[in-house]
């Protein structure tokens, strides 16, 4: 039986601290393949700076497809409202009865399990592979007992700060893969945008 890891995500940009902790993964649970799932609507996330799927999913492409045994999966972005990982994970066990899923989550996201759609569905189709995160600690309560957690060394990048730094004129080389960094300066992404959320121009 294949053994894959599901890694949903927005992936606003894929970055470096996505590669490791799928790298490790696949070593360290022993699987086959991380099939990286970029988010259509993410469920509970607001973003006024989100690229679209499809510079999302180009970068995202960019970033994995160097290595054997990770692939993208469109599934969300083909499916129209909110991602949720339920939606997927049915789709997903229909399409592949022979497969093995778990789902990757960094630690961040573990306290908030208990408000994602139809967890207790959910817990019973798949597993949940967890990392801390630099800034968040893992809840031993609740529902972290249902979440395998993997040892490994905290990686401080989100996609947040890389936003950020290019919003600031900072480089973001070594952050994210190569060919993501290409894609942002020529696509323009991430720059300067006023309260309004409008994109600057450079005679403003
Ligand atoms: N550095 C990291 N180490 C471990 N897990 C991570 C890291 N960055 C993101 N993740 C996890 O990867 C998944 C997808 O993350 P996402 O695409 O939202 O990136 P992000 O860096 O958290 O984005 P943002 O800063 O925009 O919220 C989530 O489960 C998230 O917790
Ligand atoms: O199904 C849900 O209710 C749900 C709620 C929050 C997040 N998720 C999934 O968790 C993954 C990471 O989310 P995010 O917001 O950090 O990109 C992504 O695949 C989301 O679809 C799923």
């Amino acid at each position: 039986m294949k053994k894959i890891g599901l890694f949903g995500g927005t992936f606003n940009p894929p970055h470096l601290g996505h590669l490791l902790f799928a790298q490790e993964v696949l070593v360290e649970f022993g699987l086959d393949e991380i099939w990286f799932i970029p988010v259509n609507v993410p469920p509970h996330k607001e973003s006024d700076d989100l690229a679209s799927n499809q510079d999302r999913l180009d970068m995202l492409v960019g970033a994995t497809d160097d290595h054997e045994q990770f692939y993208v999966n469109t599934i969300e972005l083909e499916r129209e409202g909110p991602s949720y990982t339920i939606d997927t994970i049915r789709q997903l066990t229909q399409l592949y009865p022979a497969y093995e899923f778990s789902f990757l989550i960094g630690g961040d996201m573990i306290e908030y399990l208990p408000k994602w759609e139809k967890i207790d569905e959910l817990l019973e189709l798949i597993t949940f592979i967890g990392v801390k995160r630099p800034g968040s600690s893992v809840d031993t309560t609740s529902y972290s007992k249902h979440v395998r957690l993997l040892e490994m060394a905290q990686v401080d990048i989100s996609s947040t700060a890389i936003r950020k730094r290019v919003q600031e004129g900072k480089p973001i080389t070594y952050l994210v893969p190569e060919r993501v960094e290409v894609l942002v300066k020529e696509r323009k992404l991430y720059e300067q945008r006023t309260s309004l959320g409008h994109r600057k121009t450079s005679s403003h």
